[in-house]
């Protein structure tokens, strides 16, 4: 999903100010009292380090009487003050780090689910979540470390400069040698915290997909005791990617010892200046204490923003590599603008049809057969013989090399998206099913069936046993991935949302395979019965679905080898009997 490409420090500096153009003008209200709080901040530390005069002329050196509580009180007022504005500026930041983050993650998962089958299926799901999640979370980091935390430090910068300047303008000048320092040492940074930032971000992504596929093969892992192993594989992934996390926070980290060793120079120059100062009377302790609290304290923001700039370099790459993804088009076939009339089962065409995954020897090779309306027909052969990729190239998740499919004569490339995906319906042996109730899980497969629809749909799907026992019937959750529910019992809830569809094409991939041959037989029936009308196409090893079709295509090594009622291969046809040895399928009408 990410390129791997040499990022220059100018165009991670344009991304982030890209993200920034476009993230902050539709805050801007939450904004301008985001920049009034941190006015705010700056004009309270100022006026805080400027007290420090008050208190040591007026409490120490003068000693006026009751100068001690007035001095207290404006003292506690400024704090008070400054910790309201803090606040409010800190909440802001907060705000708009989550929100921006929010929308970019969601504009990335848009963005990908956009993409063909053929380009998702290359990726690994939580590798892309988390690259994802992480790429999305910089855009919101960005906009909130410049527009929120590095102008906060500004605008306090100033005005404890402000607050040197008034009790000694020379001696503020002679600070600013620091500066030229702290410049250098940050640039130098930047520079290896952007190329270690591309190698976390991979090896962060990495530990996720380690993680998943584990927790994905929970069953076989136990089985074959794998979990030494597998804990073994995990923590691999996870240690190289810490010593990564590690190798950033070092670098970063070097940022402030060695602020405070510059800070340390200065401040021992300002003792012996200031020693000389009051001593000849020039300055009164007053001024040289408030003068050196002003420098503690921008020694503060200072170090920050030094630490905030390093830190904007990561995040800067990451939304460099967040555009990346955004700018690039997505993977998309180009679908026609024909439409194929509602309720009107097409006659399927494959003509010459050959394919190939990439530069892999070829997966489907000069494949003919025509499909009429409402014809019942099984594609059988043994594994690896190209029937997923048939059925693939019917439902336009790859194109052929060569040959076309038609529906109704129409090439379905010049087919619309919507009519094409309207048209066919398709219920895998892998049964999905989303974490919500066994009525939306039917609706999903029409978003606009009735309350009837979805209760006509699970009764054709035998579903009716299964939804008397559960407490609340059709509502009843059926928990991540159907989990609540047997395997037979998913399988049936996936029919029924595919009969809800009320496509005219049905493709069934070894649908009944966890249901015991009772079972099989009455929804096989019930289907047929409620599919009347419709081509039923049966990818399948099971000799009982023999029983429910027509015909048979045989596929064997990529190329159609026979075609006929399974009565008529079962005769004479040897590729089809070493398929079905021991069996003599009836036919089932
Ligand atoms: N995504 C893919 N990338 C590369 N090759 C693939 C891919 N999917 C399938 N193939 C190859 O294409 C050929 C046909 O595979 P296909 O999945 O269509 O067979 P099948 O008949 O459905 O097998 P099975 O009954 O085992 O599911 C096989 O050689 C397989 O290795």
């Amino acid at each position: 999903m990410l390129d791997d490409r040499e990022i220059s420090s100018l165009e991670a500096l344009s991304n982030g100010w890209r993200v920034i153009r476009e993230a902050l003008p539709p805050l801007w209200k939450t904004y301008a009292i985001s920049v009034v709080c941190m006015v705010g901040v700056a004009f309270f530390t100022g006026a805080l380090a400027n007290s420090t005069k008050t208190i040591v002329n007026g409490v120490f050196v003068d000693a006026t009487p009751g100068a001690a509580w007035r001095v207290a009180g404006l003292v506690i007022a400024i704090s008070a003050a400054k910790s309201l504005m803090t606040y409010g500026s800190a909440l802001i930041a907060a705000i708009f780090n989550r929100s921006i983050s929010i929308t970019y993650q969601k504009k990335l998962f848009e963005h990908i689910l956009n993409q063909d089958v053929a380009y998702l299926a290359r990726e690994h799901p939580p590798r892309q979540m988390a690259v994802l999640m992480q790429i999305g979370r910089s855009a919101g980091r960005v906009v909130m470390g410049v527009c929120n935390r590095a102008v906060v430090e500004v605008l306090t910068l100033i005005a404890l400069l402000g607050v040197m300047v008034m009790q000694d303008p020379g001696m503020t000048l002679l600070c600013g040698v620091v500066f030229p320092l702290i410049f250098w040492l940050v640039s130098h940074l930047s520079k290896k915290i952007r190329s270690a930032t591309k190698r976390e971000l991979k090896l962060a992504g990495r530990y996720f997909e380690v993680g998943s596929e584990i927790f994905d093969g929970i069953k076989t892992v136990k089985s074959f005791q794998m979990e030494e192993a597998s804990i073994a594989r995990f923590d691999a992934a996870v240690d190289k990617a810490e010593k990564r996390v590690l190798h950033v926070a070092r670098i970063s980290a070097t940022t402030v010892p060695m602020m405070e060793l510059l800070g340390g120079l200065v401040i021992g120059l300002f003792v012996v200046y200031g020693a000389w100062q009051t001593a000849d009377g020039s300055r009164t302790p007053g001024e040289f204490a408030a003068f050196i609290t002003a420098f503690l304290m921008a020694y503060q923001p200072a170090e920050r923003l030094s630490r905030i700039w390093v830190d904007m370099q990561k995040q800067m790459v990451l939304v460099t590599q967040m555009y990346d993804v955004l700018d690039r088009e997505p993977v998309r076939m180009r679908y026609g603008t024909a439409d194929l009339p509602r309720a009107h089962t097409p006659e399927i065409a494959l003509q010459d049809v050959s394919f190939r995954y990439g530069e892999d020897a070829a997966a489907l090779t000069g494949v003919s057969t025509v499909i009429p309306a409402g014809e019942r027909v099984a594609v059988v052969g043994s594994s690896g013989a190209g029937k997923t990729t048939l059925i693939d190239i019917l439902q336009r998740f790859y194109d052929p090399q060569e040959g076309k499919v038609t529906l109704d004569g129409t090439d379905i490339r010049d087919i619309s998206h919507e009519a094409l995906h309207r048209s066919i319906a398709f219920i895998s042996q892998d049964v999905f099913l989303f974490d919500g109730t066994l009525a939306q899980n039917i609706a999903d497969g029409n978003p606009d069936a009735s309350r009837e629809d979805i209760e006509q749909a699970a009764r054709r799907a035998c579903l009716e046993d299964v939804i008397a026992t559960l407490p609340k019937g059709l509502d009843s959750p059926v928990g991540p991935n159907g989990q609540a529910l047997s395997g037979g019992q998913r399988q049936r809830l996936a029919i029924a949302r595919g009969i809800a569809k009320k496509a005219s094409i049905y493709i069934f991939d070894e649908i009944t395979s966890a249901l015991d041959p009772e079972n099989e037989r009455a929804i096989m029936a019930s289907v047929i019965a409620a599919l009347d009308g419709a081509t039923l196409i049966f990818v399948t090893h099971r000799p009982s679905t023999l029983a429910y079709v027509e015909r048979v295509i045989v596929m064997s090594e990529g190329r159609l080898v026979a075609s006929d009622t399974p009565a008529a291969l079962a005769q004479d046809n040897p590729a089809f009997n070493s398929l079905f040895e021991d069996t003599t399928p009836g036919h089932a009408g």
